[in-house]
């Protein structure tokens, strides 16, 4: 793609197919898209686990990294992106307004996130979770389609606001009336599957061919055991107003920190009963 009107896919910089970068805890995958010409850069869910890694290979390609960009509030990683501003001067971190979670950028439909002379828009794409998108370059050749449709599959819808009617209609409405060839970039992929097109997806995908009613029907039995890094406990949180939820929250640590431990320092509250947080901010601590 290098010099085309398609961004480039970093870093294998290959004609077609570009893979993503992985993160094998959580079989999460990342995107470094980049302008060849400006090296404006931008990366889509960015792991912690991962910084390191990413932001070596965007030194080592000379790229200007503008903005970090979440599909959605994640509930089985925590976001490098809150960490990443704090490492590279001038970045901003962007996610959809319908997340709770809180950016430099909420995303609407229809928004463009520009790069260089290369930009993608985007569309809302709620049921797994609100406040899920998906990227769709400018030439609609590639989507970044986050949770809401993977390979052969689909988010999960029961639990974090999940919404089996609504993901249908998402991937109907907004991912399957994509082109045929146009790429399909899953946030995970647990079989190492890289990429599919919206024309296979469209054909092949055994859950959404299906009727709403039956699509429904397989999301409500699918009975997955929960993400390996959340709790097998919800953490409570007590809002001195009045609402007190539930959240699951990862396990998993950063600088000696638990999820439900950022948050309290997040907020400097000494307990979790003290802690008011919007009800659907599960646990991605994007942008913390
Ligand atoms: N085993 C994995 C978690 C697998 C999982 O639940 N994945 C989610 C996306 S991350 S919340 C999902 O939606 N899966 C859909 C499916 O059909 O598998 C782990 O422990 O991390």
């Amino acid at each position: 793609f290098i010099g085309g009107v398609r961004p480039v896919c970093l870093p294998r910089l290959t004609e077609s197919f570009p893979p993503g970068l992985f993160e094998v805890e959580s079989s999460t995958y990342t995107y470094l898209l980049a302008d060849t010409n400006t090296r404006e850069a931008i990366i889509i869910d960015p792991v912690l686990e991962t910084i390191d890694r990413d932001l070596s290979l965007i030194e080592e390609l000379g790229l200007k990294l503008i903005l970090a960009v979440n599909t959605h509030c994640h509930a089985d990683h925590i976001t490098s992106s809150g960490l990443m501003k704090k490492r590279i001067a001038g970045l901003k971190s962007a996610i959809s307004k319908f997340s709770g979670a809180s950016a430099d950028i909420l995303l609407s439909e229809g928004d463009k996130i520009r790069f260089g002379k290369h930009y993608l828009t985007v569309r809302e794409t709620p049921g797994h979770t609100d406040g899920c998108t998906t990227f769709v370059s400018a030439d609609e050749s590639m989507a970044f389609t986050g949770d809401a449709l993977l390979i052969r599959g689909c988010g999960r819808t029961d639990f974090q606001q999940g919404c089996a009617k609504c993901l249908y209609d998402s991937v109907h409405d907004k991912i399957f009336t994509l082109p045929d060839d146009c790429l399909v970039y899953p946030a995970h992929d647990y079989l190492g599957q890289t990429v599919s097109t919206v024309g296979e997806e469209r054909k092949y995908n055994p859950r959404l061919i299906k009727s709403k009613d039956e699509f429904v029907e397989i999301m409500n039995s699918l009975n997955l055991p929960k993400p390996d890094k959340i709790g097998n406990k919800p953490v409570l949180f007590r809002s001195s107003a009045i609402t007190c939820v539930n959240l699951w929250v990862p396990t998993c640590q950063f600088n000696g920190k638990t999820a439900a431990q950022q948050i309290l320092n997040h907020f400097s509250f000494p307990s979790f009963a003290d802690i008011s947080v919007p009800a659907n901010l599960v646990c991605g601590l994007h942008g913390l």
